[in-house]
């Protein structure tokens, strides 16, 4: 599904001398099927914008446009009900979110609810929770018996068993060990190309969004500062420092080094692209001595 912000602007508190504005004209566009990071400091607005992707928050100002679903600061909660399904939101630490008394019933609570029979629901939920590598002697289970882990799985499951056809995915790996993280977004890249989703990722993991990220976002105070493929937002270290972005890991390394005297024609994002760089430079040196 395509998504558009158009001129979107987002007032919490709108009407009161608590007005604040959490988004100033925010104009994007995320294509169908496509993987989407954004980035930005805390407070720049990245959940508040995640919020409007299923219309949890409606603009102020502006228009979001969700395949077919125009959202308005006229829109009717009723007229959002379709897009709720379509659209799965997977907060930090979904797992506290887990509330029926086995981990089958908490997958197949959303499909119940959006109308399949307990069987289909029950089928729905059995699928998602293969994909996301829960096994059927788990299913019986009580969710708070799991690992933290395994109750994060069951949780992301139950957002895929609404079978949506985009993703959002608030710092999901927040809390997680590396092995773990690691797990959880070779997960997600699997789902996406799998289901052919289009997944929208807030993260502070520069590596993850070097990774896996076709466009990235950059917010700044409530707006967009910068759109961009991971190469183009990057490649630039002091306007990184500038915004205090963090750097993917080559990225600090590639600092290093050139404190060292080595030169890059461009900031490698991968080590493949840093060795490609580097390993002429090693040889002069290891030549010149
Ligand atoms: N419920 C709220 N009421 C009033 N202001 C809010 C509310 N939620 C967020 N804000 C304000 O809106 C702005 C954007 O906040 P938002 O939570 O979207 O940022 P963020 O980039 O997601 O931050 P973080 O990385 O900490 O999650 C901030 O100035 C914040 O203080």
């Amino acid at each position: 599904m395509d998504i558009t912000f158009k001129q979107v602007d987002y007032t919490y508190q709108a009407d009161s001398p608590m007005a604040t504005l959490g988004l100033r004209d925010i104009n994007l566009h995320f294509k169908s099927g496509t993987y989407n990071a954004i980035i930005g400091q805390t407070g720049s607005g990245k959940s508040t914008l995640l919020q409007h992707l299923n219309a949890l928050l409606i603009p102020t100002k502006g228009e979001v446009v969700i395949g077919q679903q125009v959202v308005t600061p006229q829109t009717k909660n009723k007229e959002l009900y379709d897009l709720r399904r379509k659209v799965g939101l997977v907060f930090q630490f979904p797992e506290s979110q887990l509330f029926e008394e086995t981990v089958l019933k908490d997958v197949a609570f959303a499909p119940k609810n959006f109308g399949k029979s307990v069987a289909e629901a029950d089928e729905i939920a059995r699928r998602a929770l293969r994909l996301v590598g829960i096994a059927p002697e788990l299913e019986d289970k009580m969710p708070f018996d799991l690992s933290g882990g395994q109750m994060r799985r069951v949780a992301i499951a139950g957002v895929l068993a609404m079978e949506p056809e985009v993703l959002v995915l608030d710092e999901p790996t927040a809390g997680l060990d590396p092995v773990g993280r690691e797990e959880m977004m070779t997960l997600f890249a699997k789902i996406q190309s799998e289901r052919n989703l289009t997944v929208i990722l807030v993260t502070h993991q520069m590596d993850d969004v070097v990774r896996y990220a076709e466009q990235v976002v950059v917010m700044e105070q409530g707006r967009v500062l910068k759109t961009g493929q991971p190469q183009e937002i990057f490649a630039d270290i002091p306007w990184l420092h500038q915004h205090n972005l963090e750097l993917p890991s080559t990225g600090r390394l590639v600092q290093q080094l050139q404190q060292q005297g080595f030169q890059f024609s461009q900031v490698p994002l991968t080590v493949p692209e840093l060795l490609a760089q580097l390993t002429p430079q090693l040889k002069q040196v290891v030549t010149y001595e």
